[in-house]
């Protein structure tokens, strides 16, 4: 029997692996294996998902939707000879990938036998919605999928929610849940499309964004670390990793997503490492003065 696969998919930080989380820990009792596409060759995202997803695979060093197309159709053929089989995949894509080149994949007439794409869901960061409207990548990611999620919404007025539903419903979007309101599984695999369907646009080739991934082994100060931060936040969509701080007993995950940044103690740490990811627009952000501060460290 076919094995349904829920993609997962929306901007940098937007809360995919958050959603994903939630999915996971869910009562549903179905036997999920995930499947995640970090950008960079530090596997942040498949640490951050939880231990008792049948399988976390991470895809890594480059993105489903174009460069990693072959590894996705190999590593999902690895998830389908598991014993006892899933009963669902999720594939969480990067934020930075376009949900066209990842569909046209699973489109595979072989793999569609055995694994069938069943919904495109994108997570949709909802406090964001007014900076990233315009951006042809988030455009992109909505376009490309059935259902919308919001994130995020805990804290907006529900006259907020409300109108924001309303707003993107006015983009073609009839399918938008609040991810607040706890969706059961089965609610958002209702609103998909579930047959195999055509792409009718070319899949967006976006180039626009640079990264770093910086390690080092030993602890940093924090007050250093948050200096450097500081000066380079506003030049960056999107920052994550493990690091471990002089004085701090447990490593703790870093997280930034535009403006907004979140220090939390963790136990995913690699022993006295740090490892840190940050991604940026070409335009604004240098990636060799980014280095130069780090290193200071
Ligand atoms: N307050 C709040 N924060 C959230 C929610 N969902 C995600 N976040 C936070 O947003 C940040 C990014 O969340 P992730 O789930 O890692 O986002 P992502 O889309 O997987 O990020 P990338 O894969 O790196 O693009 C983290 O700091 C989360 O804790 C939410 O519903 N409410």
């Amino acid at each position: 029997m076919s094995v349904p696969v829920l993609l997962v998919t929306g901007f940098l930080g937007a809360g995919k692996t958050t959603f994903i989380n939630q999915l996971l820990q869910g009562d549903h009792g179905l036997r999920i294996a995930a499947i995640v596409n970090d950008f960079g060759s530090i596997n942040i995202d498949a640490k951050l998902l939880d231990a008792s997803a049948d399988g976390v695979i991470g895809l890594k060093n480059g993105c489903i939707c174009c460069s990693l197309q072959g590894d996705l159709l190999r590593t999902l053929k690895i998830v389908l000879g598991q014993k006892p089989s899933p009963e669902l995949i999720v594939i969480e894509a990067s934020g930075v990938a376009d949900p066209a080149g990842i569909v046209q994949s699973l489109m595979d007439p072989v793999l569609w036998h055995s694994a069938r794409l069943e919904i495109v869901a994108c997570v949709i960061d909802a406090p964001d919605v007014n900076d990233r409207v315009n951006d042809p990548l988030w455009q992109t990611q909505l376009r490309g999928s059935d259902v919308l999620c919001l994130a995020k919404t805990n804290g907006l007025p529900q006259d907020a929610i409300a109108s924001l539903k309303a707003r993107l419903a006015i983009l073609g979007k009839r399918h938008v849940f609040d991810l607040g309101e706890k969706l059961p599984l089965t609610v958002l695999l209702s609103g998909g499309s579930l047959k195999p369907r055509d792409i009718d646009y070319p899949p967006l080739t976006d180039s626009r964004f640079v990264h770093l991934e910086w390690e080092r082994e030993g602890q940093i100060s924090m007050v250093d670390f948050q200096a450097v931060m500081t000066e380079l936040a506003p030049n960056l969509l999107r920052a994550k990793g493990f690091l471990t701080f002089c004085d701090q007993p447990k490593g703790m995950l870093f997280q930034l997503v535009g403006q907004r940044a979140t220090l939390v103690g963790s136990d995913r740490t690699d022993e006295g490492k740090c490892q840190l990811v940050l991604i940026g627009d070409k335009k604004n952000f240098d990636v060799e003065v980014a280095y130069s501060l780090l290193d200071r460290l």
